[in-house]
């Protein structure tokens, strides 16, 4: 069977921490981790913002696997800050270099430029990167069901909650969202985008959401375009939401979100 994108991913992640470990042993890590700038909390920001209007994850995106290269001027402390101003609730930073161009530094530069909770977003497999995550400042880490097993998912939302941070459990089918719903973390992840073959649809929310428990935030994330996006997830109960692309094309980021959160659909929360 031929590898999919999250089978290669995986692959180099997995020797991107052995070296990481080799060069900056757990016992290192930990002690960053331990004097890094306090947790600011990031599922209650969602919550309140999704109460009052939207809840919105503003991500820092420079390149994707399905787009290329997505912004060229790319100053993660200017795009944090200018998020910040448009009204952001949380920011996701993307750490992946090979697929992603982001950075572990990226990370560390857009939190330390604004308030926002920040999501350290990654592919995650070991508990070491839970704790190199917060050395970096994260508040909270990605942990996407799709490239885990159940024990992983289970043993990298506890090291997070350990750290005092949040998880977001990310999901794309119901047989996910099935395993998402055996863990602890409140926030659950719908990815419109499939990772395997990179085809994104609203549909994947709209059919979802209706199996998510009582109790869980959902967040909507990937594909959403406009403000006749958000309004429709609003339909569906939907108020919080990961949005990278569609913001990072824009040359006035600020005015952008500014823009997509200005009217909010009332009604389902
Ligand atoms: O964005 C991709 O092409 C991608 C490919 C393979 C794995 C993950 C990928 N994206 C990660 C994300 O989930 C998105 O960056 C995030 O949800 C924002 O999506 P968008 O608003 O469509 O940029």
């Amino acid at each position: 069977m031929s590898q999919t994108i999250l089978d290669r991913i995986k692959a180099y992640k997995l020797e991107e921490i052995a070296a990481d470990k080799a060069a900056h042993p757990l016992s290192e890590v930990e002690a960053a981790a331990k004097a890094a700038p306090p947790v600011r909390p990031f599922a209650a920001a969602l919550h309140r913002a999704a109460q009052r209007g939207y809840g919105l994850i503003a991500e820092i995106k420079k390149a994707s696997p399905s787009k290329g290269l997505i912004r060229e001027d790319f100053d993660p402390p200017a795009l944090a800050r200018a998020y910040e101003a448009g009204g952001a609730t949380c920011l996701s930073v993307l750490t992946d270099t090979p697929s992603f161009q982001g950075a572990k530094a990226y990370l560390e530069a857009a939190r330390a430029a604004v308030g926002l909770p920040c999501l350290r977003k990654d592919f995650m497999y070991d508990t070491y990167q839970v704790a190199e995550a917060r050395a970096l400042g994260a508040d909270c880490i990605l942990i996407i069901m799709a490239s885990v097993s159940d024990a992983q998912a289970a043993e990298l939302e506890a090291a997070a909650t350990e750290w005092g941070m949040d998880a977001l459990i990310e999901v794309h089918d119901a047989p996910e969202l099935d395993r998402a719903c055996v863990l602890k973390s409140g926030l659950i992840g719908i990815n419109n985008r499939n990772l395997n073959t990179f085809e994104t649809s609203l549909d994947t929310t709209r059919q979802l959401v209706r199996r998510v428990p009582e109790g869980r935030q959902i967040v909507s994330e990937s594909g959403l375009n406009s403000p006749e996006d958000l309004a429709e997830m609003a339909r569906y109960g939907v108020r919080s939401f990961l949005i990278g692309e569609s913001l990072m094309r824009q040359p006035d980021v600020t005015a952008a979100t500014r823009a997509l959160l200005a009217n909010p659909a009332m009604g389902a929360h």
